[in-house]
C-alpha cells in the first residue's frame, strides 16, 4: 500500500519505538487554497502541537485539501505550512518521511497482491533493508493484532481488514504523525469501535478528518472547517456541539 512518499524516497525515519514522544508542530500561516478559481482554503492560521486532533465540516469544506496540503499533495495559493520547521513544499519528501497518510479508500494504497509483501514493499522504498524490513511487518502486524493477516490476499479482505492493513503500513515506517482521511467510513460498528481502540493506543501524533464524530470525542483539539475557514477550533464537547448546532 502506498502509505507515504515511496516514489521520492526520502530520509528513513530515524526512530521507531512507540514508547517514545512523537509529534510535530504543524504551522499555517495565512494559508490560501484556490482551484479553478475557487477559494478552498481561505486564509488559515493555525498551529497544531496536539497529540489528537480532529477535523469536521461539511462536504466540500476543504478538510481533505487541509491535509493533503500538509505534506505538500497541495500547494499553498498564498501563506506557508511549516511541519516541524520544514516547508510543505520544498521540504515535501522530508515532511512525509515522518507524516504518514491514511486515504479514505485503503485500495488506493494497494501495491502488491499478498499483504506482508504489500508492507514490505513500502519498506524497502524507504531504504530498509530485508532484516529491517521483516522485523518492522512483524512488528506493525502484532501491534495491531493482525498477524494472520500477513500471508492473506489484500483484494480478499473485508473493507475493514483492508483499513487495519493500511494503518500497519504506515506504522512500519516509524512516523511522528499520521493523517487520517475519514478513516472509518467504510467500516462496521465492531470495526469502528477497534479502530477507535487502537488509536487510543497509537503515541503517534494523529490528525484525523471524521465524519464520525463520536471518534473524536476524547479528543485533544477539534477544528470545524466551512468553507475553508475555521469557524471553531475548541475541545471537542465545545466544538461538536457548534458543529452539530450549524448543522440542524
Ligand atoms: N484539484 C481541484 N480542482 C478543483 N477543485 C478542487 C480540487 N480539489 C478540491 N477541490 C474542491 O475543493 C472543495 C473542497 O474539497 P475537499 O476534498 O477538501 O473537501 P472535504 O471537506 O474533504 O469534503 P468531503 O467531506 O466531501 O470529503 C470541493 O468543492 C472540491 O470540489
Amino acid at each position: 500500500m502506498n502509505h507515504t512518499d515511496r516514489s521520492e524516497g526520502g530520509p528513513r525515519p530515524t526512530a521507531a519505538s512507540p514508547s517514545t514522544e512523537r509529534r510535530q508542530t504543524i504551522v499555517f500561516d495565512a494559508v490560501s487554497v484556490v482551484r479553478e478559481g475557487r477559494t478552498v482554503l481561505d486564509g488559515l492560521s493555525l498551529t497544531l502541537t496536539e497529540r489528537r486532533i480532529g477535523i469536521v465540516g461539511r462536504n466540500g469544506s476543504g478538510k481533505s485539501t487541509l491535509l493533503k496540503s500538509l505534506i505538500g499533495l497541495v500547494a499553498p495559493t498564498e501563506g506557508t505550512i511549516i511541519v516541524d520547521g520544514r516547508d510543505s513544499i520544498t521540504d515535501a519528501r522530508a515532511i512525509r518521511a515522518v507524516t504518514g497518510f491514511l486515504f479514505q479508500n485503503p485500495d488506493n494504497q494497494i501495491v502488491f497482491p499478498i499483504v506482508a509483501e504489500d508492507l514490505a514493499f513500502g519498506l524497502k522504498n524507504h531504504g530498509f533493508d530485508r532484516a529491517q524490513t521483516a522485523a518492522r511487518v512483524d512488528a506493525a502486524l502484532d501491534r495491531l493484532d493482525i498477524r494472520a493477516l500477513g500471508r492473506r490476499r489484500i483484494h480478499e479482505l473485508s473493507g475493514g481488514e483492508k483499513q487495519l492493513v493500511a494503518l500497519a503500513g504506515v506504522l512500519a515506517l516509524g512516523p511522528k504523525t499520521v493523517l487520517f482521511d475519514e478513516p472509518t467510513s467504510q467500516l462496521d460498528l465492531h470495526n469502528r469501535n477497534r479502530f477507535r481502540a487502537v488509536l487510543a493506543a497509537m503515541p503517534e501524533q494523529a490528525v484525523v478528518v471524521a465524519h464520525d464524530l463520536e471518534l473524536l470525542d476524547d479528543f485533544d483539539r477539534v477544528l470545524v472547517i466551512d468553507a475553508g475557514r475555521i469557524v471553531a477550533d475548541d475541545r471537542p464537547s465545545r466544538a461538536l456541539a457548534l458543529y452539530r448546532e450549524r448543522s440542524a
